[in-house]
């Protein structure tokens, strides 16, 4: 939902701390979310509770290093000039490189998870469609509404945004008023937990992503700050709190052995959702869900999106007229959306994709341009996180680690719960 930062650019609103935590909120929570009950199954809720935390605790610190780096630039900077000014031109490459990357990787990971929980919900209409063919419609949809203006994504997504709320605490709610203790705390299934936490926390670091949100709260507020820290640090903090939420809700209602199914099955949206469906009694409950689960993964779709289009647009020197803006639609969806229609259950892969690259821009970037900046502007002071280097260095460790829990669970290299 990165779209909100648009409307931060573009829209004279009163600057409120709440703004800019719901910017940050809108933006963390997607559809990161739902892999983690699924790649969480093996360690089950405990571990996943105390990963979730780590991993909080490791993207607020980067956040707030690339907040700091941000504050010594002029309100506008962007990681463009971040990283030009501090690294050099080679890591701002890198860094372009790699937010491109995420930017396209999540798109298609979108319309793959789209593709599956329309089709969960046309299912529930008595309509059957190939998946491949319900991601086709789900982009197709959702990318008008990016052709048609930046204005059109504002409104939709502010609406999608106050209805996933109220879908989320109606469906959410209930699920955790009917939960079974004893499926949270005693799971069945093979009791070995521990080591499945290696190949989950690329899910996690993915789930907690929203750095590219920082600049733009920089040229939101200004220089302002504590109200920018309050913001990343609420903003963040309400992310942990639905994701434990969900993690109750999931875990307390499917069986760990279920899990095995949905993972079997691709472990996508829709799956998952499917298995929810399942335990809840109310049909009505059951419609929310769904509807929450459809609105979150359009809403990052537009916000995702419309960063793509805009970073695309500005890299081939395309302009804003109808003409200009087709040829970007065209840049932006066409690729993702001919792989979701070759690939249509790529979504958990996409996901971990997604997160190895953003290990680059939004974890060890940040850290080595807030050691860089401390060198450059050393009688700076103003803003700066708190622990000196050794916290620089337990957050690139945890970029380089994750990034390496990454890679090695694409080799078949870490335990994979099955
Ligand atoms: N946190 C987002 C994904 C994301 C990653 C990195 C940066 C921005 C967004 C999600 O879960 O959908």
């Amino acid at each position: 939902m990165a779209n909100h930062m648009n409307a931060a650019k573009n829209k004279p609103v009163g600057k409120s701390l709440l703004g800019g935590a719901m910017i940050i909120a809108g933006t963390t929570v997607g559809a990161g979310m739902f892999s983690l009950p699924v790649v969480g199954a093996g360690m089950w809720f405990g571990y996943s509770v105390l990963m979730l935390l780590g991993i909080w605790f490791c993207m607020l610190m980067s956040g707030l290093l690339l907040l700091e780096t941000n504050l010594h630039f002029e309100p506008g900077a962007s990681f463009d000039t971040l990283t030009k000014e501090t690294l050099g031109q080679f890591w701002r490459i890198v860094n372009g490189v790699s937010i491109a990357f995420v930017l396209y990787i999540l798109t298609y990971a979108y319309i793959s998870g789209g593709g599956s929980i329309v089709n969960h919900s046309l299912q529930g209409m008595g309509i059957e469609l190939p998946q491949s063919v319900a991601g086709l419609v789900f982009a197709v949809v959702l990318a008008c509404i990016v052709l048609i203006s930046t204005k059109a994504v504002d409104r939709i997504t502010t609406i999608m945004l106050g209805g996933m709320i109220i879908t989320f605490f109606l469906a959410i709610g209930n699920l955790l008023i009917e939960i079974d203790v004893a499926k949270l705390l005693e799971p069945d299934g093979k009791q070995s937990f521990m080591p499945y936490l290696w190949a989950a926390l690329p899910f996690g670091l993915a789930s907690f992503g929203y750095h590219g949100n920082v600049p733009s709260l920089v040229k939101y507020y200004g220089k302002d700050s504590s109200t920018i820290f309050k913001a990343i640090f609420v903003g963040t903090f309400i992310a942990l709190i639905i994701y434990a939420c969900w993690l109750v809700a999931t875990m307390g209602n499917i069986p760990r052995s279920q899990f095995s199914e949905i993972i079997a099955q691709g472990g996508n949206m829709g799956v998952l959702v499917g298995a929810l469906s399942k335990v809840m009694e109310s049909s009505w409950l059951n419609s929310m869900l769904t509807l929450f689960a459809n609105l979150a993964v359009a809403s990052s779709f537009l916000g995702v999106t419309l960063g793509l289009f805009d970073y695309l647009a500005d890299l081939f020197g395309f302009d804003d007229t109808r003409y200009g803006r087709m040829k970007t639609a065209i840049v932006t969806f066409v690729p993702p959306t001919i792989f979701g229609l070759l690939f249509p259950d790529g979504f958990l892969i996409a996901i971990g994709f997604a997160a190895l690259a953003a290990t680059v821009w939004a974890v060890i970037v940040p850290a080595l341009m807030a050691y860089k900046s401390r060198q450059l502007f050393p009688n700076h002071q103003g803003f700066r996180v708190f622990g000196g280097t050794p916290l620089i260095i337990l957050v690139v460790l945890f970029g380089v680690v994750t990034g390496a829990c990454h890679l090695l669970a694409m080799a078949n290299l870490l335990p994979q719960f099955s």
